[in-house]
């Protein structure tokens, strides 16, 4: 394979390496992604390994596509048939195929709850316990407490037995009715995708020899930032069998971890080779994308670090590199957004492209001052993960209305739209007719058709669920028919009356707009002959997904969503105490732990120029004072500066 040519004797070494369970331990922008694809292609070319028993998991659908554009530039056709994705999107795929007649109550079109689904779910739960909270507590503390629970693997029932103080005994009750919710739906939280992916597994020995044969080699970029649950279940679609040994191949920067907050656990890279004592592990120590002004700048950061031993990396360009690390201080964040814009604007004069510079923050809403300050200086730019696509109030209706079709147990996707357009059936009504499906045990849907019977609804309330309950019916034999889901949606969105409604509902521009929306869906709806393939795949869209388009624009996102990216230029705003780390850190040592992770990120994500830059305002009266790591960088550059001198 020629291009091997390309690469240095470590990462040669983890490209070609025997097959077994390899982890590829390395820094940021030491090739860690670059050597998984060549990985993928020597399994292809030099194993004579089939591209569909690869399967390759990556932190976004993004990266996955990228990868398989990769490959494609590497061997052509030669790549069809290789699974990519999220372990969301591998696990739904595998629940799709497997979970009707395994998990009761599951049918094939099971819906996906995420977000305000999951929250409502959990507010009804925390309303409906029995048992009284030993504190006050939210629904959002409860949806966070069951999502580590499920991480954990925890079902209710174990929850409940190891719960070791009042709140967590009070957390599994709400889990228990949360989960009874989810299971009356016929829907899965994205959590309960991983976790019913390996339980279904686990417990059907043919089941998992099936994908075992199907997927003999698996490969994971991001290690670092899985959590125990998905850690299992790639162990167990990896177990060797008397003829097979384990094939696993998975590269991560424990350094780059930052999704404890969703429950990642950076152990279990360290633990690796306890899991898997046969392990060989590769490092790498050369840097291909920062100068090296850059890359110490980020280890003035790590050599701190409690949590990982730090890795000094070393720049393969020796290129003069002056200026490469530029620090600024502003009187507000006014005035570091317009020095931002400034050197934006500066750079393009000097020939450079837009797209080649982003700009990162700590948290979301920091990008409303760089909006109008690059707005102002007439700079395009694009704010990536912000309100998606998906998230559009009439994207979600439209969706709404096709998951009612699709799942006739979608309870909360039948809320959603059974007043939309207006059909006499308001909160009351819906209300009366909730309770009355209750009170019989069947779906929200099925109660609609027994609208006649059930007392104390009004004459139009029963005329609007009557003809709701015909339409569901007609678009439920239209996609069991041969009905392709962009017909469907269209015939959707006009039976419905919800086109004609929109019309009320905005004014011109605003429904321009929505039009433009739900055009933009049926185009995405035409890539599929089956609709609840279509709903699972957009569920599964993710923000750091969104806006894949190659225009030329500055690059404005949170480092978390920067993660694995790489631009010529970065500018890192908000380098104050309270920012960045950010101030639910400050009491914590391991959030704090992550936060410095985070920086490491940031910094790591630039090649040419890095930009940071803090304010003693940010919010109108508390001063701010710069954050430990700017200090931290610049203690580095003294110390370096001193050895020089010496
Ligand atoms: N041997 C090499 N020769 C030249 N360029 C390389 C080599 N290896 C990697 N690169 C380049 O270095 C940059 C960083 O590589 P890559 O993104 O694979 O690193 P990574 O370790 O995955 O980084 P991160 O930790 O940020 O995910 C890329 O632009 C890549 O093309
Ligand atoms: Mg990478």
């Amino acid at each position: 394979m020629e291009h091997l040519n390309h690469l240095n004797p470590a990462q040669r070494a983890a490209v070609t390496a025997p097959i077994g369970p390899v982890l590829v331990k390395a820094g940021a922008g030491s090739g860690k992604t670059r050597v998984l694809t060549l990985r993928i292609a020597y399994l292809i070319t030099h194993y004579g390994v089939s591209p569909s028993q690869i399967l390759a998991v990556t932190f976004t659908n993004k990266a996955a596509r990228e990868m398989r554009e990769r490959l494609r530039g590497l061997l052509g056709s030669r790549i069809r048939g290789l699974t990519s994705g999220t372990f969301h999107a591998i696990c739904t795929r595998i629940l799709r195929e497997s979970i009707e007649g395994r998990l009761k109550g599951y049918t094939a079109s099971f819906s996906i709850y995420a977000g305000d689904e999951q929250l409502q779910l959990a507010a009804e739960a925390l309303a409906g316990v029995s048992e009284t909270p030993p504190r006050m507590i939210e629904a959002d503390e409860v949806l966070r407490l069951i999502s580590r629970a499920k991480s954990r693997m925890l079902t209710p029932r174990l929850m409940a037995r190891f719960a070791t103080d009042p709140l967590d005994r009070f957390v599994a009750a709400c889990y228990r009715r949360y989960q009874r919710a989810l299971e009356q739906a016929n829907a899965l939280d994205f959590d309960d995708l991983i976790l019913t992916a390996y339980r279904l597994l686990s417990e059907d020995h043919d089941l998992l020899a099936t994908y075992q044969q199907r997927w003999p080699h698996v490969l994971v970029d991001e290690y670092q930032d899985t959590d125990p649950s998905q850690h299992a279940l790639i162990e167990l679609l990896t177990r060797p069998t008397a003829h097979r040994p384990r094939s696993l191949f998975v590269v991560g920067d424990a350094m780059q971890s930052i999704y404890g907050f969703r429950n990642a656990d950076h152990n279990i890279i360290n633990r690796f080779t306890v899991d898997f004592p046969d392990a060989q592990v590769i490092e790498l120590t050369t840097n291909y994308r920062s100068r090296q002004p850059i890359l110490d700048a980020a280890y003035a950061i790590i050599r701190h670090s409690r949590s990982v031993s730090p890795m000094e990396l070393r720049a393969a360009a020796t290129v003069a590199a002056e200026r490469s690390v530029l620090i600024s201080e502003a009187k507000d964040s006014r005035e570091e957004a317009e020095q931002v814009a400034r050197s934006i604007a500066e750079l393009q004069r000097q020939g450079r492209r837009l797209r080649e510079m982003a700009v990162l923050y700590r948290t979301r809403h920091m990008s409303r001052p760089l909006e109008q300050a690059l707005r102002h200086a007439r700079l395009p730019y694009v704010v990536r993960g912000s309100v998606s696509f998906f998230d559009r109030a009439v994207v979600r209706d439209a969706i709404a209305y096709l998951r009612c079709i699709a799942n006739p147990a979608d309870n909360l996707s039948l809320t959603r739209i059974a007043n939309v357009p207006a059909r006499g059936l308001g909160g009351q009504a819906l209300a009366t007719i909730a309770a009355f499906a209750s009170a019989q045990s069947i779906p929200l849907s099925e109660a609609l058709g027994h609208a006649p019977v059930i007392p104390r609804l009004s004459p139009r309330a029963v005329e609007g669920a009557r003809r709701l309950f015909a339409l569901l019916q007609r678009w439920r034999r239209l996609a069991t028919g041969t009905m392709p889901p962009d017909h469907l949606l269209a015939d959707v969105l006009e039976q419905s009356g919800y086109m004609a409604a929109l019309a009320e509902r905005f004014d011109a521009e605003e429904l321009a707009e929505a039009r433009a929306h739900l055009q933009e869906l049926l185009r995405a709806a035409e890539e599929h002959t089956e609709l609840s393939a279509f709903l699972q795949e957009i569920a599964l869209m993710t923000n750091a997904d969104d806006d894949d388009d190659e225009r030329d624009r500055v690059q404005l996102l949170t480092i978390h969503a920067a993660k694995g990216l790489e631009w010529p230029f970065v500018f890192v705003v908000g380098l104050e105490e309270g920012t960045l780390p950010h101030e639910r850190s400050l009491g914590d040592p391991s959030a704090l732990e992550e936060e410095r992770r985070l920086c490491y990120v940031a910094f790591t994500r630039a090649a040419e120029r890095l930009y940071l830059s803090w304010t003693a305002s940010r919010n109108r009266g508390q001063r701010l004072k710069p954050s430990r790591f700017l200090e931290e960088v610049l203690a580095f550059g003294r110390e370096r500066a001193r050895q020089a001198k010496q």
